[in-house]
């Protein structure tokens, strides 16, 4: 299973120029009907090739190298690791529109820990790219499993999907909610554990 993207799927010889992508979005405005020479627009090119090179920059990162560092001193801890509530935007990979919500991230410890910031890292990472809500859930999890190799993950993501809202089917407030549980979280009990644990306010 190819869980985890390349995190550059795209050779850097294959790779377009700047200019090349600024001339793809001047080509964009001419067809939605818009004049690229009116002055709101004469600078839009650069600037959203400016947003996407920050709101894609998840290409360029691999989430190995922020989950390489991990921490043995926490007095023999064993419980839950629950991050909750990590707010991301992403981008589905069909239409190229926002996907905004919520992932939850657990994980049981073995022996190590994570830097909490270190698993709000990787949800960005992969928020970052191109996606679909499960892809990105699997990802998360997959990510933590490899790096930390722990008794379980679980990953859940509440998202609300802009396709869906702005085109399409136009429904507003939807919510989609994925799961994935890898090791112990497979139990029924640790899910149990996790949800309301997300849930809990
Ligand atoms: N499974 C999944 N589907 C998604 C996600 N994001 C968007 N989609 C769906 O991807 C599908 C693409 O369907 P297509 O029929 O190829 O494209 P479309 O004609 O634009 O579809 P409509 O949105 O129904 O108008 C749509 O049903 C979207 O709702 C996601 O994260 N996961
Ligand atoms: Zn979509």
């Amino acid at each position: 299973m190819d869980a985890i993207a390349p995190a550059t799927a795209n050779p850097a010889d294959e790779r377009p120029s700047r200019e090349e992508a600024e001339a793809a979005v001047l080509t964009l405005l001419k067809w939605i009907g818009d004049d690229p020479a009116r002055e709101g627009l004469r600078e839009t090119p650069s600037r959203v090739v400016k947003a996407y090179e920050e709101m894609f920059g998840g290409y360029e990162n691999d989430p190995a190298d922020i989950l390489g560092r991990t921490f043995e001193e926490v007095a023999g801890y064993d419980d839950i690791v629950l991050v909750r509530d990590i707010d991301f935007h992403s981008h589905c990979e069909h239409h190229m529109v926002p996907i905004i919500g919520k992932a939850h991230v657990a994980y049981l410890p073995h022996d190590r820990v994570l830097g909490l910031s270190k698993i709000v890292r990787v949800v960005d990472i992969f928020a970052r790219r191109l996606q679909t809500q499960e892809t990105m859930t699997a990802q998360i999890a997959t990510a933590i499993d490899d790096a930390l190799a722990p008794r379980g993950v679980a990953v859940m993501l509440e998202a609300e999907h802009m396709c869906m809202a702005m085109r399409g089917v136009r429904k507003n407030g939807s919510t989609t909610i994925t799961t994935r549980f890898t090791g112990s979280f497979e139990d029924q009990a640790w899910q149990s554990r996790f949800t309301d644990l997300v849930r809990q306010r």
